[in-house]
This record gives structure tokens, C-alpha cells and sequence, in this order.
């Protein structure tokens, strides 16, 4: 059998790409018995013809996100403005622990560093500093000078990706940059994507190699607490993971023994992820 991948799911299309084409998805009945099919989805089947694919199996997934409905997502590009907009860590917190519960690699990248003075430069590197410190993949680009985008780009090869982030920070041109595509024309963008259909359909764009980027809409807020227990939200804090402390069950709050409290006394955990900690535990209560 041949494997492919769902790239484009829209309605009742399914567009599966196998070896640098995409041919049109045919499920066998007993496959949809079982489950849907997302993009993201790998599959096992028959290529018919030119243009269709009898798809026999679907492979287990390693996750299934909800916004976008995205599969097997190995990466999420988080994108952050210090600037235009403004720098949100609340949002970039709850984001980490989400992406981090389902086993989605957050990468950090900070975008529009073109606006910066060297004053502000200095305060991205401390952000810059204390999310590397934390356990995360930081990058600085700019999608209007290019900067830093190859490095990122590189870094990327072999992976299923989304992006992520507040309104306005980039995503698009983020997107259209690492395709090579011009902005102005429109070609990917998910707004002339948007205009042209009225479903909201999911497309991953390949890349490089062997990389996949989604068209992913933007948002304004994010509450961790929706999508796990509240006794997990501490296990996606990466830097607390180094502490052990005297209650195995410890929720950093008011236990004695607690060495993550410590640790922020100290000045080896950074205050402001502790206070974002407690402010997504006192939301999910
Ligand atoms: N100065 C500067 N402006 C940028 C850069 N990247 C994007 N912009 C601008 O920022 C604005 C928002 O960019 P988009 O790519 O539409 O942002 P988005 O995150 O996709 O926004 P949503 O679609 O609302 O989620 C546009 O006016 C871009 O031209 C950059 O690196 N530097
Ligand atoms: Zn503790």
C-alpha cells in the first residue's frame, strides 16, 4: 500500500499528497466508519489513477487539534510582537502549556524586530533569554527585511506545522515568506482563501523538503484551563519539571517544601511565568 497525506480537506474534498502530487481521496466506506479525516492525517491506500487515491487506513494520530482541525502536528510557530502588537506573555504562557499538552513543540518567534531601537532590542533579549532558559525555541525574524527567516525555515524541515498568535503579529506573512510567495498577490493568503469559500476548509502548504505549514486563522485570547485538568497545567510549565519538591503532588502554591517556590525566590524561575502560572490556576477554578 502507498501512504500519503491529507493536505487539504475541504467539505467533502480530500486532497492527498504522495510523492510531490496530489491526488483526490476516495475512503473505502469502512474507513469512515471508523473516523473522520483531517488534514494532517496520514494514509495508507491505492493510487486508482492520475488523479485518485483509494484510502484503505488511517494511521493512529499523535494529535488531533481543535483550531484548526489539524492532525499529527509535530510544531506550532507561535508568533509574538515585542511591539505592534503589544508583547502579551499571558497569552504566550497559556499557549506554551497548551501546545506542550498535546505534544505540539511550541517554537517561540518573535516578529517585526525591524521596528525596534536598542533599547527594545535589549528588552527582547531578556525575553528572549528567560523563555531559552525555561526549556523553549526562541527565534527573532523579520518578515518584511527577511531577517532571521532561514535560520527559522531551517530549522523547520520534515515537520507537520501551524502558526499560532494574536491578530496582526504576522502569521500571514510568516506563511507566505516561508513559501517563497509574494504577499501582495495573494496566493495563499488565508483572507483570499476565506473570501473564496464560505466553509471553513484547512489546507497545508508544502515546503522545503518534506515540510507542511497550515493557513491558520488568528485570535485574541487563549484560556489554557478549557483544554486540561487543572493538576496538569503545572506538568507544561517546562522549567518547574526541574524541581522535585517535597510533596510529589505539589501544586506550587501554598505546600511547604515547595522548591519551585524556592526556585523563583531564588531567582532561578522567572516571577513573571509564576504569576502567569497562578493567574491560569485561579481561572480554572
Ligand atoms: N514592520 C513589520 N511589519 C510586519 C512584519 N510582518 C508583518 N507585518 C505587518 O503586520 C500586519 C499584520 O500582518 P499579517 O501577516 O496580516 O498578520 P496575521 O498574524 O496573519 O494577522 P491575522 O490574519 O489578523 O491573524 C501587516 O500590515 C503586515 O504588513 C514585519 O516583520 N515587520
Ligand atoms: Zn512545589
Amino acid at each position: 500500500m502507498k501512504k500519503g497525506l491529507v493536505v487539504d480537506r475541504e467539505a467533502k474534498y480530500i486532497g492527498v499528497y504522495i510523492d510531490g502530487k496530489v491526488y483526490t481521496g476516495i475512503p473505502r466506506k469502512k474507513v469512515l466508519k471508523k473516523t473522520k479525516i483531517y488534514a494532517g492525517d496520514y494514509v495508507l491506500g491505492k493510487i486508482i489513477d492520475n488523479e485518485n487515491f483509494a484510502i484503505e487506513q488511517i494511521e493512529n494520530r499523535k494529535n488531533l487539534l481543535i483550531r484548526p482541525k489539524v492532525a499529527n502536528v509535530d510544531k506550532a510557530l507561535i508568533l509574538q510582537t515585542l511591539k505592534m502588537p503589544p508583547f502579551d506573555d499571558f497569552l504566550l504562557d497559556n499557549l506554551l502549556v497548551i501546545y506542550d499538552y498535546f505534544q505540539v513543540e511550541p517554537v517561540i518567534v518573535f516578529n517585526k524586530i525591524d521596528l525596534l531601537n536598542e533599547e527594545e532590542n535589549k528588552e527582547l533579549t531578556d525575553i528572549e533569554n528567560l523563555y531559552k532558559n525555561a526549556g523553549y525555541q526562541v527565534y527573532k525574524v523579520s518578515t518584511k527585511t527577511g531577517e532571521g527567516i532561514d535560520k527559522l525555515k531551517k530549522s523547520l524541515e520534515g515537520d507537520i506545522i501551524i502558526t499560532a498568535g494574536p491578530s496582526g503579529t504576522g502569521k500571514s506573512s510568516l506563511v507566505s515568506k516561508i513559501l517563497n510567495i509574494d504577499l501582495e498577490t495573494g496566493d495563499v493568503s488565508k483572507k483570499t482563501e476565506r473570501g473564496r469559500h464560505t466553509t471553513t476548509g484547512i489546507k497545508l502548504f508544502k515546503f522545503g523538503e518534506n515540510s507542511f505549514i497550515a493557513d491558520t486563522p488568528g485570535f485574541s485570547s487563549v484560556d489554557a484551563s478549557l483544554f486540561m485538568d487543572k493538576k496538569e497545567i503545572k506538568n507544561h510549565f517546562r522549567e518547574f519539571l526541574r524541581y522535585s519538591c517535597k510533596f510529589s503532588d505539589c501544586t506550587h502554591t501554598k505546600e511547604p517544601g515547595c522548591k519551585v517556590k524556592e526556585a523563583v525566590e531564588k531567582g532561578e524561575i522567572s516571577p513573571k511565568r509564576y504569576e502567569n502560572y497562578l493567574k491560569i490556576l485561579e481561572k480554572a477554578k
